[in-house]
């Protein structure tokens, strides 16, 4: 059945148990730290707004950048195992280290609450944040792929399942996790002086981590363990590279041609490798047009939440902060897999549909451009309900023996600084010297206040009657709950389109090449990382609806491209291709020791003819 040393419980090796026990326990440190990150640089590094969402954007790019460098050490050096276990200790003494740097006491010798040595924090918790990015990304698709390895060559069905439940893990940590931490975070904590408790938000998930490396290790003996085959990275980009010399060397009509440019590398090279990197060229040429997905998919943290920030919180017995909306996505991811897997896949099936991956993936990608369309149609709701400037209070009042102050009540969650909740009745005291008096008052999400206090106050008394309250702005009137349908076609689509993804690379992937593989998937997550960024500064489009509708369409077009490069993809048994190359080979080898005198011209063209046989034959499923 499976190919570890493991027990097989219900046709799956025991051994995946302690791989997804690994991944829930890591995501859950990975997003916890990400949770309050932005917070830690702006409260704890007094880092300005726009310095903490660099710094923030630059670690996440560079979480997805990484994958590659870990793919390269385990498919040619050390192998998936050794290297989740050295990255996974990198990974822990980074959040180590985070946690460390949130301690204010460290550096706090007056004992006024603040580090005194900011450069100590901030060095600190920037080579944790580096380590962290090493350690996540370069583990990142190694786990992927390692839990793939644990299954046989005909366990197709529960490798898919393997995948999902995986994915599930995924979102089942980050869910506890974006919970948990800012509760933690709103601890307060400390030696000499008490203070916002990062050190315990950061290190929860360190400990997190240490619990998913020392899972991981338990597991050891049941793994099926692939030895690493050598720098294959190297020989895959010499083997381009001499295709392509090759080629423009014989660039004259008087050669006849190859069917495929890679075969020109056939004179110096493996005809097993040169089919391994076909195989992987043709994967990676259908992953251009994907990174246009992960661009909307990832503005959920960024325009998502600012949208939310407009809008109105209050569910009644619970009021949710604009970042706890995020939940929703791994909420749904929770009840989306198993209903699509046992239910709406199955469905498909019944009614005779092949509903193949690639299909699958479009799909995905049309539910993440409806979700950026309920998104702008959210967004024309709000603009036509806001926020109209009612006064413009210093004009009105200046020199009638008032004094004003302004108070924006924002829809941040569990900020730092002094915020009033949303529907809270709010009690400002007014002092002067040793008198003061109370003034409470009820605010509404996303308003703005300016109070008139009469200059002929008489502390002592009650407050109330001298205080004007005036509405600049009106409450956020239009409700939160209007941007579940948004998440709802986006996790769909994530659905569709990541947990597919996901399985697709691994199993149209060479047997030597699956974490390089997954790592080109992780690099598409940085490359739309990229598209947000560019297209934001670029287009400065001055209607967020309009936004919306920008990336939606190029979501659309980008579809139609993939849908046509898809129909002419077809899927390959990687393994039985290989199976066969390499009893051709054996074969020839024999061929050759009885034959010597024959031509070498002659044998590179009956092996070319011999490979593209067997490449086709193993070739024939489309879209
Ligand atoms: N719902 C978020 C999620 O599942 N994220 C996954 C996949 C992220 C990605 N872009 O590939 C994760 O591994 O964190």
């Amino acid at each position: 059945m499976g190919k570890g040393k493991s027990k097989v419980v219900c046709g799956y090796p025991l051994s995946i148990f302690f791989i997804v026990v690994n991944e829930f326990c890591e995501r859950f440190s990975y997003y916890g730290m990400r949770a309050v990150l932005v917070l830690y640089f702006k409260y704890f590094l007094r880092w300005d707004d726009d310095l903490a969402t660099s710094i923030y954007h630059t670690f996440v790019a560079l979480c997805y950048l990484t994958p590659i460098l870990g793919a390269i050490v385990a498919d040619s050096w050390l192998g998936k195992f050794k290297t989740i276990i050295y990255l996974s200790i990198v990974y822990a003494v980074g959040q180590v280290a985070m946690a460390v740097s949130a301690i204010h006491d460290i550096t706090d010798s007056d004992r006024d609450g603040t580090p005194d040595s900011m450069t100590f924090h901030i060095v600190l918790s920037m080579v944790g944040l580096f380590l962290i990015a090493l350690g996540t990304g370069g583990i990142k698709p190694c786990v992927a792929a390692f839990g793939g390895d644990q299954f046989g060559e005909h366990q197709d069905r529960q490798r898919r399942t393997f995948f999902s439940v995986f994915y599930l893990c995924i979102n089942g940590g980050s869910l506890l996790s974006t919970i948990i931490t800012p509760v933690l975070r709103a601890q307060e904590c400390g030696i000499y002086s008490k203070q916002k408790c990062y050190s315990l938000a950061f290190g929860v998930p360190a400990a997190l981590m240490v619990v998913a490396l020392v899972v991981f290790i338990i597991g050891s003996g049941m793994y099926y363990k692939a030895e690493p085959q050598g720098n294959i990275m190297l020989d895959v980009c010499k083997c381009i590279g001499f295709a392509i010399k090759n080629r423009y060397r014989h660039r004259s009509k008087q050669y006849p041609k190859r069917q495929h440019w890679m075969d020109w590398a056939e004179e110096k090279y493996d005809k097993l490798l040169i089919a391994q990197i076909k195989m992987v060229l043709k994967v990676l040429f259908l992953y251009i047009p994907l990174p246009m997905f992960w661009t909307l998919f990832d503005q959920k943290g960024s325009r998502w939440t600012l949208q939310a920030t407009t809008m109105d919180g209050n569910f009644g017995a619970l009021v949710i902060q604009p970042d706890q909306m995020q939940t929703v996505n791994p909420i749904l991811i929770l009840t989306l897999v198993p209903i699509m897997d046992s239910l709406i896949y199955p469905l498909i099936k019944k009614c005779g549909l092949n509903f193949t991956p690639l299909k699958r993936m479009t799909v995905g990608m049309l539910l993440a451009a409806i979700a950026f369309v309920c998104a702008a149609l959210v967004q024309i709701q709000i603009d036509v309900s806001t926020k109209q400037l009612l006064h413009s209070s210093p004009y009105i009042l200046s020199g009638q023996g008032f004094i004003y102050f302004k108070l924006t009540i924002k829809g941040k969650a569990n900020s730092d600084s002094t915020t009033v909740h949303n529907t809270d009745k709010a009690t400002f005291t007014l002092r002067s010297g040793s008198q003061s008096c109370e003034y409470s008052t009820n605010f509404g999400f996303g308003s703005s206040y300016t109070f008139f206090i009469h200059s002929t106050l008489v502390f002592g008394s009650n407050c109330q009657d001298s205080v004007t309250a005036v509405e600049d702005i009106k409450p956020n009137s239009v409700h939160m709950a209007l941007q579940i349908p948004q998440y709802f076609f986006i996790t769909a689509g994530e659905v569709m389109f990541s947990v597919t993804g996901l399985e697709f690379s691994y199993s149209q992937a060479p047997s030597n090449m699956k974490a390089v593989l997954q790592a080109g998937w992780l690099f598409t997550v940085a490359i739309g990382n990229f598209i947000v960024l560019i297209v934001a500064e670029l287009a400065k489009i001055p209607k967020q609806w309009a936004e919306y509708v920008l990336f939606a369409s190029l979501l659309v077009a980008v579809c139609v491209i993939f849908s046509i490069m898809a129909y002419f993809y077809t899927y390959i048994d990687p393994t039985e291709i290989e199976a066969q190359f390499k009893k051709k080979i054996n074969e020839d080898d024999e061929d050759d020791k009885s034959k010597p005198g024959k031509a070498e011209v002659e044998m590179v063209k009956r092996d070319s003819i011999k490979c593209h046989d067997e490449y086709d034959k193993a070739t024939q499923t489309k879209m």
